[in-house]
């Protein structure tokens, strides 16, 4: 591990330990929201059979030491190859942790993917980077080659293919504009009106609904289904939002629609709590000399 001049390994140590907290605090609070179309909430499990909430929490907590290891391995360290090496092999060991944690069911890969490069990055910039800062530095990241990545053929790549639309590896490449252009600015604008956090992050997720090409929706209900999906967040919006209850109200359209199609927008999950870690970690900073 390198330390930045003027700074201690104490330091990336305190920092580490705080980045994996938000981490796995941001997954948690993402699982708990309610009510999510097709997800797991606090309700049940949505469309899932294989998912619950209790599950989705013991996996959230299984991640916190890889979010940890990911910090301390890119403190104050450049964008480079063996950066980009090191950081697959702890998301793949990540991986394993979930599904030992879970007995094999998969709860969190793409949130490791999306978070685990944020966490990184929060940590190459020495834990005082802004979310633009943050999110460039992941897509440079995300850009650079996956050498020892396995050769195996997942559901996400295959849809991607399929439909040609961008997956989880090109939210990342692109710096997550669903969460600098869609989530964030949704989550604030919600606040700023009036609504209360939890409220403003169920808009937030209504604002990555809306465009994102997710393909877990892709993989189970085609194209038909994840253009109904983005329809109807749109029109959550477009009725004021979740504080309003004509808003409510297509929310709870929204939901048995995504029932009605044994659907879920675990990609969209996955980036809302991302945008939760990148509003947290941009509003206060981590390096002792930013307090
Ligand atoms: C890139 C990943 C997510 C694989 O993606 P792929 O589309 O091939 O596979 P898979 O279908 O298994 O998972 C995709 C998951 O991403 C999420 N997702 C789906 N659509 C989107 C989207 N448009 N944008 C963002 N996330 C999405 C969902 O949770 C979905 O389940 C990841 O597993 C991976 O390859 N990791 C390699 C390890 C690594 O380098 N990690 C570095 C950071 S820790
Ligand atoms: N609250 C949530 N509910 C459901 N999925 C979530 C939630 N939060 C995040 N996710 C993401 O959704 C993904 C689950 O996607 P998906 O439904 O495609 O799972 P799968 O096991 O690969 O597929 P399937 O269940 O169709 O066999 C996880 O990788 C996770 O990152």
């Amino acid at each position: 591990m390198q330390i930045r001049p003027g700074f201690s390994s104490t330091e990336a140590a305190r920092c580490a330990t705080a980045l994996s907290e938000l981490a796995t605090a941001a997954l948690i609070d993402e699982a708990r929201l309610s009510p999510k179309p097709g997800l797991v909430d606090s309700r049940g499990s949505g469309a899932h059979q294989d998912l619950t909430l209790a599950l989705m929490e013991r996996s959230a907590r299984s991640l916190q030491p890889t979010f940890h290891a990911l910090a301390l391995h890119s403190w104050c360290r450049p964008v480079d190859v063996a950066l980009r090496q090191r950081v697959g092999k702890l998301g793949r060991d990540g991986e394993r942790q979930m599904m030992a944690a879970t007995q094999g069911v998969n709860t969190h890969r793409g949130a490791i993917w999306a978070l685990g490069l944020l966490v990184s990055a929060a940590a190459m910039l020495g834990g005082q980077g802004s979310a633009a800062q943050i999110t460039a530095q992941a897509a440079a990241l995300a850009c650079l080659p996956d050498v020892d990545a396995p050769k195996s053929f997942s559901k996400g790549l295959r849809a991607t293919q399929r439909y040609k639309l961008p997956g989880a590896r090109e939210e990342a490449q692109q710096g997550f504009p669903h969460i600098m252009q869609c989530a964030l600015p949704q989550l604030r604008r919600s606040r700023r009106n009036g609504a209360d956090d939890h409220l403003a992050q169920l808009d937030a997720l209504m604002a990555i609904m809306a465009s994102l090409s997710d393909t877990c929706v892709l993989s189970r209900a085609g194209l038909a289904g994840l253009q109904s999906m983005q329809l109807g967040a749109r029109l959550v919006l477009a009725a004021g939002g979740c504080a309003q209850p004509a808003g409510r109200a297509a929310l709870a359209r929204l939901d048995g629609l995504m029932l009605a199609q044994n659907a879920s927008p675990g990609g969209a999950a996955d980036l809302l709590a991302a945008t939760l870690f990148i509003d947290r970690i941009s509003t206060r900073a981590f390096a002792d000399d930013h307090q």
